[in-house]
């Protein structure tokens, strides 16, 4: 599909921003009139440069700030301002360096109020599935920084719901680990049944990862609020599971418009 085209997605998206125009300090404009939607059991990625307001675009669409106008939809129903509705994983993997990896993931369930030998019990079965087997008693220092990201990738799985936000997830990786991490995101994506939306700064990473890659464009900081100047969708029908999709036509031609966009 053409960058720009919408297609026809008849079906209700897990979540959809809706016209939101965003300030960090209830004044100045950073983000006019954006939209985007996110299928469910879709991966999009939102691109841009430093800067240009793609955190505070998730911080909205998690309920961590009201827009100036505007609204966030999970699954049709209006969500605007509500945080807890979609997990949210941060940039920095944010694991508590006192508090063994276990105890780490279960964070969210015991904040939410369950015990912690239940919240473990919750949590133990999904370490092997997440790469993580058998480290459950050691301390996040412990840790390479990809089962890191993957600890911290299971402890937002546990806050439960079904859409996930997550901000730059693997670019505090080494380049090789990083080429891991975004394999293994999208097949955990995929049996997980989630939907999810990644910002990232590589286009390589967003192409691999999105079916379709929002691109926001503007400097905030020169006056110029920010706007979605195109969305990409990544085509790979066709494409045999043993194939590098990073080396084939359509990955390159969609990697293209994603760079025309930026400019
Ligand atoms: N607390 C704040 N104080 C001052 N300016 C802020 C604050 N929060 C956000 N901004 C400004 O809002 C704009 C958007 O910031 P935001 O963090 O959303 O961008 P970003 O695209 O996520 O950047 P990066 O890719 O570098 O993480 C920037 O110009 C930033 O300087």
């Amino acid at each position: 599909m053409a960058t720009g085209e919408k297609g026809a997605r008849a079906t209700v998206p897990a979540l959809a921003a809706q016209g939101l125009t965003l300030s960090w300090n209830g004044v100045e404009v950073v983000v006019g009139d954006v939209s985007l939607e996110v299928g469910a059991g879709e991966i999009c990625c939102l691109v841009g440069r430093s800067g240009c307001g793609k955190t505070t675009i998730l911080h909205a669409l998690a309920g961590l700030t009201t827009p100036l106008a505007g609204r966030v939809l999970l699954h049709g129903q209006d969500v605007t301002g509500q945080p807890g509705r979609v997990s949210y994983m941060l940039q920095k993997d944010l694991l508590l360096p006192s508090r063994r990896i276990i105890d780490n993931v279960c964070l969210p369930l015991v904040v939410s109020g369950m015990g912690r030998a239940e919240a473990h019990a919750r949590a133990e079965p999904l370490f092997g599935r997440f790469g993580l087997a058998g480290t459950q008693r050691l301390w996040p220092s412990e840790l390479s920084g990809g089962m890191r990201q993957r600890a911290a990738f299971l402890r937002t799985y546990l806050m439960g719901t079904d859409v996930t936000l997550l901000d730059e997830p693997f670019s505090a990786l080494d380049a090789l680990t990083r080429v891991d991490m975004r394999r293994w995101f999208v097949g955990m994506v995929g049996e997980l049944g989630l939907s999810a939306l990644v910002i990232t700064h590589d286009v390589d990473e967003a192409v691999f990862m999105a079916s379709r890659v929002y691109v926001l464009a503007g400097a905030p900081s020169a006056g110029e609020a920010s706007h979605v100047s195109g969305e990409v969708a990544v085509d790979r029908a066709g494409m045999s599971s043993e194939e590098a999709f990073e080396l084939t036509d359509e990955f390159l031609i969609a990697k293209r418009r994603v760079m025309a966009l930026l400019g």
